[in-house]
C-alpha cells in the first residue's frame, strides 16, 4: 500500500493540517502532484506533499485520491515543497494559503502537449550530433505529421526526459495550452579558418567556402539560403568534412540578435568577479551590491547571470515592480533573448501560463519579475538577485504576508547560491547585517557613464511662506524649471502622496507633533471624535492650531494633489507638455509603460507624479528633478519615515543628469535642517545610517528588534477594538516571563478603515523570532477560535511597513 500526504485546499483554520490518502494501484504519482480527494462529503484540489508506504495510523482505513489532476510535471518542485513549511512557521499561515501563495491558480490544470519538430535544425544539427540516430528516429516518425501529440511520441519509445532535452536544445518545439515554448535561436555558418578548398569537389560548396573565407565572419544561414546560395544538404557535408562550424545564436522574441556585454568598468570587474568565485564553488552568500544611482549594477547582474547559464545553473531576479520597470526587462531580453521568462502579477492568464511552461520545460533559465515571482519553480538556482532590496513592495501586503526578501534568501540558502541584492541606498536592516558581518558589501561608487551625480538643492519652503509665496512651487525650482525648458531639457517633478494619513504642519517653523513614546508623527484621526492619535501605541492628544514650537498659529493639515500641480506648472508656464503619472492615469493595463516611454521619447517636458515614477528608470534627457514636498514622506507615521525619505530622495535624484548636461535637484522641504533631507541632498548614505542607527537603537526598533504586528477587523468599530483587546490578553498571558519582549495596546490601525471595516491594531517587539514564535502563534491561534463572527485576524511578521 502507498500512502500520500496531502495538502488539502480548504482555507479553514480547523482543519490546517495534513491528511492521509490511500494511492490507487496504478496512478503515477510524485511529490509536488495535484490531486483531487474526498474531504467531508465534498472533492477538494490537494497537493501531494509526500509519498510514504505507511499512513499516520495503519488502524484505520484511509480514503483513495480520486483523480489525478496534474499532467507530466508535478506543479510544486522539492524546494518550493519545503518552503511551504517555512512560510506556515513564519507567517503562521494555513497550508492551504501556503500552497496558494506559492502556486497561482493557472497553471495547476495541465493542457495537452503536442510537439513539432525543427526540421531545419535536423537538417544542420542532426546526423552530426551525438544524437544522430535518435533524431534520425525523430525525423521519420514526423514524417507525415507536423505535430505530435505526447502519447504518440511515448508510445514510439521516446521518453519524455529526451523530449525535454530536445525542446532546450531547441530540435524540438512545444504546444502546451494554446502557446509554444521553444528557444528561440538563428543559425549562422562560418568557414573553418584554412579549410582546405582542395578537398571539395562541387563547385558550388567551394563558392561557398570562398565567400565565407572572404566574410571572415559568421554569416546568417536564412539569408544564405534567400540569396540561393546554399542548402542544409551542402552545409551538412561541409559541417562533416570539418570545413565549415554551424552555430546557433540565441535571439529575442521579435527575432533580432541578442546583445553583445558591455565592457565592464574597474568596480563593475571586481563585482562580477566575486560574484562569480561563489556561483563556481556553489557556495552561498549574501553580497549587498551597493552602487549609486547610475553605476550600472544591471550589467554586473547580466554577467553573473551568464556565467550561472554556462554552468547550467538559473537565475532569478526580482525587481521592485515589474510594471515599472519595463527597461529593465527589455535589457534581460536583449541580452538572453527566449532564455527570459517573466512573472508579474499585472499579466493575463494566458501569457502566465505561458512563461510558467517554458520555465517548467527548462527552455527559460532566467526569471524576472515581481514579488510572486519569488515562487518561480526552479530547481537548478545558481543565483539570486534583488533590484532595488530596499523598496517595499517585497513586501506582499495581503495574507500571507511574506518578505520576498526572506523567501529570497532562503531559496538560495538552500540552493547553495548567492544572493545579491543591490541597491544605492540599503535598507537598515542589509547595512547592519553588513556589519556583522554576515553579508558581505561591494561598492560601485562611480556613475558607470562617467557622468558626476546631480547636484542638490534644498529650499526652504518655511522662507517662501514668508515672503507670501502661496503656491507649491518655490521660485527656485522655477527658475530651474524654466532653464531646463529652455534646453529643450526635460524635467520631472515628484509630489510624493504616500499613506492615507494626514498630519499637521507648522507653516512657520515646519514643526509636526510626535508620540512621545514612539517617535512617529501623530495623525489626524477624524472618528470617533477628532483627536491626533499614534497608531503604534493608541497616545492621544487634542488638535491644536499654535504650534508647541515657535507658537504660531498656524498648525495645518498638510497635503496636496498631483492634479493641483499639474494646474500649477501650467499656470507658470502655459506651452509646456505635461504628462502625469499617478493612480489616476495608471489605473489600466499597460498604462504606465505608455506614460513612461512617451515620456522617454521626448513626447513631454515634465513628468510628475508620485513616488513611482522615483524607481530604476534610465532616462537621457532629464536634468532637473524636483521634490515639491519632502515633508509628506518624513511624516508618514512609521518608524521608517526617516529612512523611506532619504530614499527615497536619493533614488529620484538619481535620475538626473544621467547621460547629457549635468543633472540638477531641488528639493523642497519644511524640514530643511533633518537628517534624511541633510544627507539625501550629500547623497550620502554612510552620513544617514550613522545618524539613523543609534535612534533605532534607542527605540528598539528594526533592525535590533523585529515587529510582529496584529491587526483584527470588523464591520462594527466596537467588534474590532475588543477583538484587539481579547487578542491583547491573549499576548500577554502567553508572552508572560518572555525577556525582552513589549507588548504595546491595542491601537486603530494606520489605515483605520478598508472597505467599510474597522481595523485596529496590536504590536510586539521582540528581539529573537525563535524565542518567541511559539507563543504569538498560541495566543493568535486561540484568538482566531474565540473571537465571534464577522472578526477577522491577521498577522504581519517583521512587518516591513507598519500600515
Ligand atoms: N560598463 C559600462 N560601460 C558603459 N556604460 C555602462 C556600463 N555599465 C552600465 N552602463 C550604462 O550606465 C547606465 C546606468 O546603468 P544602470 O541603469 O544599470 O544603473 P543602476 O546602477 O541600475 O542605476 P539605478 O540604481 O539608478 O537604477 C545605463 O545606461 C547603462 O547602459
Ligand atoms: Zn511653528
Ligand atoms: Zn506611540
Amino acid at each position: 500500500m502507498r500512502y500520500a500526504e496531502v495538502a488539502v485546499l480548504v482555507r479553514a483554520r480547523a482543519v490546517d493540517r495534513l491528511f492521509d490518502y490511500l494511492v490507487p494501484e496504478g496512478m503515477e504519482l510524485f511529490a509536488g502532484d495535484a490531486v483531487e480527494v474526498p474531504f467531508g462529503a465534498q472533492r477538494v484540489e490537494g497537493y501531494v506533499l509526500a509519498l510514504k508506504d505507511h499512513a499516520q495510523d495503519d488502524s484505520v482505513s484511509y480514503r483513495a485520491i480520486t483523480q489525478k489532476l496534474s499532467g507530466q510535471r508535478p506543479p510544486l518542485t522539492k524546494d518550493l515543497i519545503e518552503l511551504l513549511d517555512f512560510m506556515r512557521k513564519r507567517y503562521f499561515c494555513t497550508w492551504a494559503a501556503a500552497v496558494s501563495t506559492v502556486l497561482p491558480p493557472v497553471i495547476r490544470s495541465p493542457g495537452k502537449r503536442y510537439y513539432q519538430l525543427d526540421r531545419q535544425w535536423v537538417a544542420l544539427h542532426g546526423t552530426q550530433d551525438a544524437d544522430a540516430d535518435l533524431i534520425a528516429g525523430l525525423d521519420k516518425v514526423f514524417t507525415k505529421k507536423a505535430r505530435l501529440a505526447e502519447a504518440t511520441l511515448l508510445e514510439k519509445g521516446f521518453s519524455r526526459a529526451l523530449l525535454t532535452r530536445f525542446v532546450r536544445q531547441g530540435c524540438l518545439t512545444l504546444e502546451l495550452g494554446g502557446s509554444t515554448v521553444s528557444r528561440r535561436s538563428e543559425i549562422w555558418v562560418n568557414a573553418v579558418p584554412d579549410a582546405a578548398l582542395n578537398r571539395v569537389r562541387s563547385a558550388h560548396k567551394r563558392e561557398l567556402l570562398i565567400l565565407l573565407q572572404e566574410k571572415g565572419a559568421p554569416q546568417r544561414y536564412a539569408e544564405l539560403l534567400e540569396q540561393g546560395l546554399v542548402t542544409s544538404e551542402m552545409i551538412r557535408s561541409l559541417k562533416a568534412q570539418g570545413l565549415v562550424q554551424v552555430i546557433s545564436k540565441p535571439v529575442n522574441e521579435s527575432g533580432e540578435e541578442t546583445e553583445k556585454r558591455l565592457a565592464l568598468t574597474e568596480e563593475q570587474r571586481a563585482a562580477v568577479a566575486s560574484i562569480v568565485e561563489l556561483i563556481d564553488a556553489k557556495k552561498h552568500e549574501t553580497i549587498l551590491l551597493q552602487g549609486v544611482t547610475g553605476s550600472g549594477k544591471t550589467e554586473v547582474y547580466l554577467q553573473a547571470i551568464e556565467r550561472a547559464l554556462q554552468k547550467g545553473l538559473q537565475a532569478l531576479v526580482m525587481v521592485p515592480e515589474i510594471a515599472l520597470t519595463t527597461q529593465i526587462v527589455a535589457r534581460f531580453r536583449r541580452r538572453f533573448g527566449s532564455r527570459v521568462a517573466v512573472l508579474h502579477s499585472r499579466m493575463s492568464e494566458r501569457e502566465r501560463r505561458h512563461q510558467f511552461a517554458s520555465i517548467y520545460e527548462g527552455v527559460a533559465d532566467v526569471v524576472v519579475g515581481a514579488r510572486s515571482a519569488v515562487f518561480a519553480p526552479l530547481d537548478r538556482l545558481g543565483l539570486l538577485v534583488i533590484d532595488e532590496e530596499h523598496e517595499a513592495t517585497y513586501k506582499q501586503d495581503r495574507d500571507p504576508r511574506y518578505v520576498a526578501r526572506e523567501i529570497a534568501a532562503w531559496r538560495a540558502a538552500r540552493a547553495n547560491a548567492p544572493l545579491i541584492l543591490g541597491s544605492a541606498t540599503p535598507s537598515l536592516e542589509v547595512m547592519y547585517r553588513v556589519e556583522s558581518g554576515r553579508y558581505t558589501k561591494r561598492m560601485l561608487k562611480e556613475r558607470a557613464t562617467g557622468r558626476p551625480l546631480p547636484e542638490v538643492r534644498i529650499v526652504d519652503m518655511r522662507q517662501e511662506m514668508k515672503m507670501n509665496q502661496q503656491g507649491l512651487l518655490s521660485r527656485a525650482l522655477r527658475d530651474a524649471l524654466k532653464d531646463s525648458f529652455e534646453h529643450q531639457e526635460q524635467a520631472v517633478l515628484l509630489l510624493n502622496r504616500r499613506g492615507f494619513s494626514s498630519f499637521l504642519l507648522c507653516r512657520e517653523c515646519g514643526e509636526t507633533l510626535t508620540c512621545p513614546h514612539c517617535d512617529v508623527t501623530l495623525t489626524v484621526h477624524r472618528t470617533p471624535e477628532h483627536t491626533l492619535l499614534c497608531h503604534f501605541c493608541n497616545y492621544r492628544a487634542p488638535l491644536r492650531d499654535t504650534c508647541p514650537a515657535c507658537g504660531g498659529g498656524r498648525m495645518r493639515t498638510f497635503g496636496a494633489g498631483t492634479q493641483q500641480l499639474e494646474q500649477e506648472v501650467l499656470s507658470w508656464f502655459p506651452n509646456v507638455r505635461v504628462l502625469r503619472m499617478d493612480v489616476d492615469t495608471t489605473a489600466g493595463v499597460g498604462t504606465h509603460e505608455q506614460i513612461l516611454s512617451a515620456f522617454s521619447k521626448g513626447e513631454a517636458d515634465v513628468l510628475l507624479g508620485t513616488q513611482m515614477i522615483a524607481k530604476g528608470h534610465d532616462f537621457s534627457r532629464v536634468s532637473l528633478v524636483g521634490v515639491v514636498a519632502a515633508d509628506a514622506a518624513l511624516h508618514v507615521p512609521d518608524f521608517r519615515s526617516a529612512e523611506r525619505t532619504f530614499q527615497l530622495l536619493v533614488q529620484v535624484a538619481g535620475r538626473a543628469g544621467r547621460h547629457g548636461r549635468e543633472g540638477r535637484v531641488v528639493i523642497q522641504t519644511f524640514a530643511p535642517d533633518h537628517y534624511a533631507i541633510q544627507a539625501a541632498a550629500a547623497q550620502d548614505y554612510e552620513q544617514f545610517y550613522r545618524t539613523e542607527l543609534p535612534l533605532r537603537r534607542r527605540l528598539e526598533y528594526p533592525p535590533f528588534t523585529e515587529i510582529a504586528q496584529f491587526i483584527v477587523t470588523h464591520d462594527e468599530e466596537s467588534k474590532a477594538r475588543e477583538g484587539a483587546q481579547q487578542l491583547h490578553h491573549l499576548l500577554e498571558a502567553s508572552l508572560k516571563g518572555c525577556e525582552r519582549v513589549q507588548l504595546l495596546s491595542a491601537a486603530p490601525a494606520v489605515v483605520g478603515r478598508i472597505r467599510g471595516a474597522y481595523r485596529y491594531q496590536v504590536v510586539v517587539k521582540y528581539h529573537s523570532f525563535r524565542a518567541v514564535s511559539k507563543r504569538l502563534r498560541e495566543a493568535f491561534d486561540q484568538a482566531v477560535a474565540v473571537c465571534g463572527n464577522g472578526v477577522s485576524l491577521h498577522v504581519d511578521i517583521n512587518s516591513w511597513m507598519t500600515l
